[in-house]
């Protein structure tokens, strides 16, 4: 039965990824829309620029947006009404007509250390060799660990184990939720601790975007986010908006929310010089709204900026 007050589309569509973990974040949401609004949804499966310039990093050839752009032009032609993105990839600003209608409960935020020979990073023998195309991840590493070599790593999660596996690396680090969500949880050797690797903004959340004129379905998604969530996330995007934010440069924000008040950890790496010291910020208030959240995070932001961040990020703009 179809609860909303406006009806939905039927089918509703669903633009989505073809990885394995798009497709399970794709299936969830159907399976949601099936069972709490009694809607028939179909996926239409498409591949990204992301997913096929393998060979680069991605703040490189134009950022993380490149997973959404696809999705978004299947949206505007009115092929699909719906795209789950891992919030993660999704830019600070929408396109003009585009709306992030809901955001989903976050699956660990954390990152994950991932070996077939070493269960901790500590255990890395010196100079080991570790993937990852994050330029986050790389400083949080590097001041882990300065004698680590990192090697660029790409491609979808079954791609980066089986680089791994193959022996290209003696470790990789990738996103626990990822793993998690597809059965992998047992590749995870150990996760990196708050103090250790800051997650990036939406790390492990679900963003469900439409087009803004969709109001039945803005209505009927709008009721699956998870208001905690929702809060947080918009607490760390704020902190990437606020600087500009894109994949060029390494920065991390994490936020919680314990009772009415959101704790909110962001830093900011140089990515010319990733053994330059992390600039960090931390901050905590209390919020109701979105408003009050982004509020949080772009203070976050101007911190950051104080700190000497506009240093950093004017090294990253000339890369
Ligand atoms: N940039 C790719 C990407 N986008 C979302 C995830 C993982 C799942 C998530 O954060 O929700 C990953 C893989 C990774 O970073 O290891």
């Amino acid at each position: 039965m179809n609860h909303a007050a406006l009806p939905l589309p039927s089918p509703v569509v669903i633009a989505t990824r073809e990885s394995r973990l798009a497709l399970w974040q794709a299936e969830h949401v159907r399976e949601r829309l099936r069972t709490e609004a009694g809607a028939h949804v179909e996926l239409l499966g498409m591949t990204t620029k992301g997913d096929q310039i393998l060979d680069r990093a991605l703040s490189k050839v134009g950022g993380k947006g490149l997973f959404v752009k696809e999705l978004e032009v299947a949206l505007e032609h009115g092929a699909a009404h719906l795209a789950v993105h891992s919030l993660k990839d999704v830019p600070m600003e929408l396109p003009a007509g585009f709306a992030l209608v809901a955001v989903l409960e976050r699956e660990d935020p954390r990152d994950a250390f991932v070996s077939p020979r070493y269960a901790h990073w500590t255990e890395l023998p010196q100079g080991a060799c570790v993937g990852t195309s994050s330029l986050r991840r790389v400083v949080q590493l590097k001041a882990l660990r300065p004698d680590l070599r990192i090697e660029p790593l790409r491609g979808n999660l079954d791609t980066r184990l089986k680089k791994l596996d193959d022996g290209g690396y003696d470790a990789i680090v990738l996103a626990a939720a990822g793993l998690k969500r597809l059965g992998l949880g047992e590749r995870i050797r150990a996760v990196f601790g708050p103090d250790e690797m800051i997650p990036a903004a939406g790390q492990g959340a679900l963003g469900l975007e439409i087009r803004s004129e969709q109001a039945a379905l803005a209505e009927v998604l709008g009721r699956f986010t998870h208001r905690a969530t929702w809060l947080a996330t918009h607490a760390e995007r704020a902190v990437s908006r606020a600087l500009g934010g894109s994949c060029s440069v390494p920065l991390a924000a994490h936020a919680t929310l314990d009772g009415d008040v959101l704790n909110l950890h962001a830093a900011l790496g140089n990515a010319q010089d990733p053994t330059q010291p992390l600039l960090q910020a931390r901050l905590s208030a209390p919020v109701r709204d979105t408003a009050d959240a982004e509020r949080l995070g772009t203070e976050a932001a101007a911190q950051l900026r104080t700190l000497g961040g506009e240093g950093y990020l004017a090294c990253s703009a000339a890369l």
